[in-house]
């Protein structure tokens, strides 16, 4: 995969994301919302000049702290999770730095460019992008440092090209339409003696993601704000903490018998879990499955890049500070942070070593990267905390994926393909390396992102990090060329006729290029559980038993997606403003909190 870059200006209007030669403009409105120019530009950051403005900025960090400043938060990685939470503490007057180790913010939500288009590096189906309610976390977030961005709405957010079966002989294929009304009808043409529990199981979804809807969403793990949201909502806390321990499986056996259907519904969760309904946390199946009809998915003109590069602007006007190319090599601890008696001997998180031995301090340390980069590479061995030796017990890490971002003449696709496809032809698959393959075509919905003419096509498989080690760099090449072709073999059979013809371009993406790009551990997804769950129980939130040391992202509380690591970047920002005094904090029931948090995972 390529690797791009983006780099940083200082202007009297305010600061400027800029590539090289062309610009990605955002300008400051009168009204503090963002005016956008037509299409972002970012591109390959190899110019000596982006260099040159990278090193400039982190110079000039550097240089504040060794005039000894403290930051009140040091977020490490930008990915949509450390975003957030910068973005929810700057707007409350935190004092906030984010150190990135890639060129560009965004991590799994960036971008890089080439051939004329901008290629998502992530998939390309946003939620949480509708207007509507608390629980559209992006918008929130970029509303709260000033910013919005105009977004493309999405008729559908999956066309399903599924097993065939006697019910079924030519594939199962359904349209999850914008309106839940029409994807009910047509699921329920392809499973009429199922209608009542398709509407069941679907309805306890809208009951579990109303309850979401109606709360002023923050940490669980602050009392005085899950006391208030209670008293106001008693009903909604009550629905959602039953809800809590529940898997998606359990709830779809009860209503529904047809295996067919029940592997349609494990398809509905694998393709955003990684895992089939029975391992899925009904909470989030409750999220996912009905803030697509509710906010719809929505893509965002210009790229998914777009969101972290305006979100950075946003934190940088509102005081913050994002640098890129800073790479953190370790978390710093002191013992004591107690305060002395039992608790003297405490581990305490105090700041950051970047790898060229700079060291920097703050008052909170936030890690995006993920639990299994932060606990077994950033914090040293002996400061680990028994809490997450048990995490590395309850979940593993799920596969990473194969990208293929393909640019193809526009013939190949027709009128009638959506953005969003899943392509299998086996149930028995599902969950095989390479088994289920994700087809995004984001010109289907913004042309702006290839040039004229052409179409992306980016599909992707999941498959771990094993079957690519120990090859030759000829084996590799070769493995990557014969895998892309099969993939494009299925899609031609699938949906996509005559797409081997029509290739113009295409770059092949494996485990190893998540793991180097995006800094995650295996090029992991994100954690799975290791047995089935309670529901999201065991989910860490963000807190950790180091004091002032949180984590954010896809591996704390709701787990995988941008949605739901902008969650977790809500809670853990109000989590941490609350411990630096900037919200209200009561530290006796913080403490009797944490040992309820304590005692329920140990359940698990
Ligand atoms: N819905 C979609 O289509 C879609 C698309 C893209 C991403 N996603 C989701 O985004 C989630 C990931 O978001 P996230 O915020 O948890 O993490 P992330 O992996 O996206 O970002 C983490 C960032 O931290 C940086 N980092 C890691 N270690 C570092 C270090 N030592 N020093 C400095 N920087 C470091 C990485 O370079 C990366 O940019 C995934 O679960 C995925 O589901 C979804
Ligand atoms: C504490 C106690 C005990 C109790 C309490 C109760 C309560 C109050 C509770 C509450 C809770 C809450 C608030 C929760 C929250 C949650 C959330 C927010 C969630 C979210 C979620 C989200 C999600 C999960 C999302 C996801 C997504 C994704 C992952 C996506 C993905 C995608 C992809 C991969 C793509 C595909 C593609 C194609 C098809 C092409």
């Amino acid at each position: 995969m390529a690797v791009v870059g983006a780099s940083k200006l200082r202007t009297s209007g305010g600061t400027r994301w800029q590539s090289r030669g062309r610009r990605v403009q955002c300008h400051a409105s009168p009204s503090g919302t963002t005016a956008e120019s037509s299409s972002p530009s970012p591109s390959p950051s190899s110019s000596s000049s982006s260099a040159r403005t990278l090193r400039a900025r982190r110079e000039e960090v550097v240089l504040e702290s060794s005039k000894g400043k403290v930051w009140d938060a040091i977020v490490v990685g930008s990915g949509m999770g450390g975003l957030t939470t910068a973005a929810k503490m700057v707007a409350k007057g935190a004092d906030v730095l984010v150190l990135e180790k890639y060129v560009i913010p965004g991590g799994s939500a960036g971008y890089y460019q080439r051939e004329g288009c901008t290629f998502d590096v992530g998939s390309s189906m946003m939620f949480g992008f509708g207007t509507e309610g608390t629980t559209n976390l992006l918008t929130r977030a970029l509303e709260s440092v000033g910013k919005k961005m105009e977004t493309i709405p999405d008729p559908a957010q999956i066309h399903y090209h599924l097993p065939s079966s006697r019910a079924h002989p030519d594939g199962l294929k359904v349209v999850v339409h914008r309106r839940y009304e029409e994807f009910v009808d047509e699921l329920a043409s392809k499973f009429p003696h199922e209608r009542e529990g398709i509407e069941k199981f679907y309805g306890d979804c809208w009951t579990v993601f109303d309850a979401l809807n109606s709360l002023d969403l923050k940490s669980l793990e602050e009392p005085l704000y899950l006391f208030g949201e209670f008293f106001k909502n008693p009903v909604a806390c009550l629905q959602l903490a039953y809800f809590l321990p529940q898997n998606a499986g359990d709830i779809a056996r009860k209503y529904i018998q047809d295996e067919e259907l029940l592997s349609f519904i494990d398809m509905e969760c694998y393709c955003w879990s990684t895992v089939k309904a029975a391992v899925t946390p009904m909470i989030n199946a409750g999220m996912v499955f009905c803030d697509r009809h509710y906010g719809g998915i929505n893509y965002p003109r210009g790229g998914v890049g777009r969101i972290p590069l305006v979100m950075a602007e946003g934190i940088e006007e509102k005081g913050g500070k994002v640098v890129c190319a800073a790479n953190v090599s370790r978390i710093l601890t002191e013992r004591g942070g107690g305060g002395g008696g039992e608790e003297g001997s405490k581990v305490k998180a105090v700041g950051v070593e970047l790898s060229d031995g700079t060291r920097l301090r703050s008052r909170a340390v936030i890690s995006n990267a993920t639990r299994w980069d932060t606990f077994k590479q950033l914090v040293e061995e002996g400061d680990v905390p028994q809490s997450e030796v048990d995490f590395f017990k309850r979940y593993k890490k799920s596969p990473s994926f194969i990208t293929a971002h393909i640019v193809v003449e526009p013939s190949v696709v027709t009128e009638s393909c959506y953005c969003h496809n899943i392509v299998l032809e086996d149930w028995a698959k599902l969950e095989d390396g390479r088994g289920t393959l994700f087809v995004s075509i984001p010109t289907i919905l913004d042309p702006s992102l290839a040039p004229e003419g052409r179409h992306i096509v980016h599909a992707f498989t999941p498959d771990w990090i094993d079957s690519w080690s120990g090859l030759s760099k000829e084996e590799y090449a070769e493995k990557k060329e014969a895998v892309a072709r099969e993939m494009i073999a299925r899609l031609e059979e699938a949906f996509l006729p005559g797409l081997s013809e029509a290739v113009v371009f295409k770059e092949v993406g494996t485990p190893r290029t998540h793991m180097k790009f995006l800094n995650r551990q295996d090029g992991t997804y994100g954690p799975i559980p290791s047995k089935r769950p309670l529901g999201l129980l065991g989910m860490p939130f963000n807190r950790t038993d180091v004091e002032s040391l949180y984590c954010v992202g896809d591996s704390t509380f709701p787990g995988q997606g941008v949605n739901a690591v902008a969650f977790s970047g809500f809670a853990c920002a109000h989590r941490a403003l609350a411990d630096l005094d900037l919200e209200p904090r009561n530290e006796v029931m913080d403490r009797g909190m944490q040992g309820l948090f304590a005692f329920l995972r140990g359940l698990v």
